[in-house]
């Protein structure tokens, strides 16, 4: 199966019951936190260091933040999974522990290693929106 022009469908998952795993808590993990945080049950991060964000949402019980670094072992009951670390090789790794246990990934320094791309996400009401630029140009979905 081969598609030319590549582009991914707005799927509405429900994941209030499921368990985020997000490796990585600096700029990009917290951005990322924020969205998830009314959708995801759970969100455990994992990182040696984080921005002070990460650690004010885990005093007010939002997210358990894990201050270590990464091991396959974080991710045995995940089912979704953010490899965010500055770490491009280690990223990869996650990528690929991933797929060998059917966890959903996306991996923020290579689109081609993302199941799903993160969205840019507009909420008003009972409506929620997701943003997707086909991977080509995130500043065009930025909200
Ligand atoms: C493909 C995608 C896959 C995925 O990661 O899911 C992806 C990929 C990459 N982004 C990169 C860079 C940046 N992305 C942003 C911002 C956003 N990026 C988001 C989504 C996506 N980004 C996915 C779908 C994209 C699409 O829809 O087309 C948003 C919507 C959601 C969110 O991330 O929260 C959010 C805007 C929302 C908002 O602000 O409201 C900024 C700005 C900033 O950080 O301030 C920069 C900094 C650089 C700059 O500004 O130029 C790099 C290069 C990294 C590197 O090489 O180092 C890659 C890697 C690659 O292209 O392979
Ligand atoms: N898709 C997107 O929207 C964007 C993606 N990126 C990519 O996202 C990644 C992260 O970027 P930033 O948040 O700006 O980086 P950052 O430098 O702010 O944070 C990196 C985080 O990774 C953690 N880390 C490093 N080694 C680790 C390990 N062994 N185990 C667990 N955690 C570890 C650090 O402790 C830190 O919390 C980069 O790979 C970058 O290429 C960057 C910009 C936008």
């Amino acid at each position: 199966m081969e598609h030319k022009e590549k582009k991914f469908f707005p799927l509405f998952v429900d994941f209030t019951q499921k368990r985020a795993v997000v490796i990585g808590g600096g700029k990009i993990a917290v951005r990322r936190i924020q969205t998830l945080l009314t959708f995801v049950g759970e969100i455990t991060v994992i990182a040696p260091a984080c921005t002070e964000s990460v650690k004010t949402l885990c005093q007010k019980g939002k997210i358990i933040y894990k201050q270590k670094k990464f091991e396959a072992e974080d991710i045995e009951n995940a089912d979704l999974v953010l490899a965010v670390t500055d770490n491009h090789a280690l990223n990869e790794e996650i990528y690929k522990i991933c797929k060998e246990n059917n966890i959903l990934v996306n991996v923020a320094s290579n689109q081609e290693k993302c199941d799903f791309h993160f969205p840019g996400i507009l909420e008003y009401e009972n409506v929620v929106i997701g943003f997707n630029g086909c991977g080509k140009d995130h500043k065009k979905v930025a909200v």
